[in-house]
């Protein structure tokens, strides 16, 4: 029985027995065994948390996990072998990765990414850090938001990209918003999957942000063109049309328009070649 000062001081055998939440590896193992039915679901790889009970245990995906008994809990101290997807990772999770998925596992931090300041990365993680290559969200707190996976999400991509689709279903099977991330994301995780190397990955991911980055700018422009329809051409407004001037006068006698094709600018007006300009005659050229 220790005495005095020491009295409260923990020994190291409490504090291995301990999980990163400071609870007991018993509560831990007890949560652990509250699984469906009371029988401890099996997944085919170690899959580990470092959890910090920053989160909801009723939203919580790590803590879902958990309760089905598919995810062991790691201590502060404690390294992970396999793949440690994290925020605090180097190089992006890549397809090369799989035998260190098939035969270490993959661990997550369970954490609230408000709080990753408080996180003692120094003190978990493993030599296998990574990050997750852009995705999007599809739990119910993050719908539709990139980068910032949930945990069960997290688990998930890291399968699909080092092409174990089963694992990542079958894991996203216990949540009923589950089957919609791989969805969401299939597009992209096939291009992942094709990768080898994190550089490889790197360069899809690029390659990716580029393509939806100039969706987004066609949208725009196509965004404006429809405004006309709806509301007109409001640079026509300011033309001054005299009191004489009928507005079939601006319009094109059915010759010119099957005679010329018109080129137009995103506001509708039509541009004038500089060819037309120079040789008003030169009805040759095609616009
Ligand atoms: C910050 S926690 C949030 C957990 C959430 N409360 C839940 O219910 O699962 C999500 C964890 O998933 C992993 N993760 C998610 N997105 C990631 C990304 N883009 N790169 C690296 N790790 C990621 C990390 O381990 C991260 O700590």
């Amino acid at each position: 029985m220790s005495k005095g000062k020491n009295k409260n001081r923990e020994t190291r055998a409490d504090r291995s027995a301990k999980g990163s939440n400071g609870h007991s590896c018993r509560q831990n193992h007890k949560r652990m065994e509250m699984k469906q039915g009371g029988e401890a679901l099996k997944f085919p790889v170690k899959l580990a948390m470092w959890d910090f009970d920053h989160c909801d245990p009723k939203r919580c995906s790590g803590k879902k996990l958990e309760r089905l008994g598919l995810i062991k809990s790691l201590r502060v101290g404690q390294k992970f072998q396999g793949i440690v997807v994290s925020p605090n990772g180097n190089g992006v999770v890549c397809p090369n990765d799989r035998s260190i998925v098939e035969e270490q596992g993959v661990s997550v931090v369970e954490c609230s990414w408000a709080r990753l300041d408080e996180v003692p990365f120094n003190k978990i993680g493993g030599k296998n850090e990574r990050l997750l290559p852009y995705l999007v969200a599809a739990n119910q707190v993050n719908y539709g938001r990139p980068w910032k996976l949930n945990c069960v999400e997290a688990l998930a991509a890291c399968f699909a990209i080092v092409g174990r689709m089963d694992w990542a279903s079958e894991l996203l099977s216990h949540f009923s918003w589950g089957p919609s991330f791989l969805e969401l994301n299939s597009e992209l995780l096939e291009i992942y999957q094709k990768c080898t190397d994190a550089q490889s990955v790197k360069e899809a991911e690029t390659a990716w942000l580029a393509k939806i980055q100039q969706e987004v700018q066609e949208r725009k422009s196509q965004a404006k063109t429809d405004d006309i329809w709806m509301t007109g051409n409001v640079n026509r407004k300011n033309v001054n049309i005299s009191e004489s001037e009928d507005s079939s006068d601006l319009e094109f006698s059915e010759e010119e328009q099957h005679s010329k094709t018109y080129r137009y600018d995103s506001l509708g007006n039509i541009i004038a070649s500089e060819s037309e300009e120079d040789t008003q005659n030169d009805t040759d050229e095609e616009y």
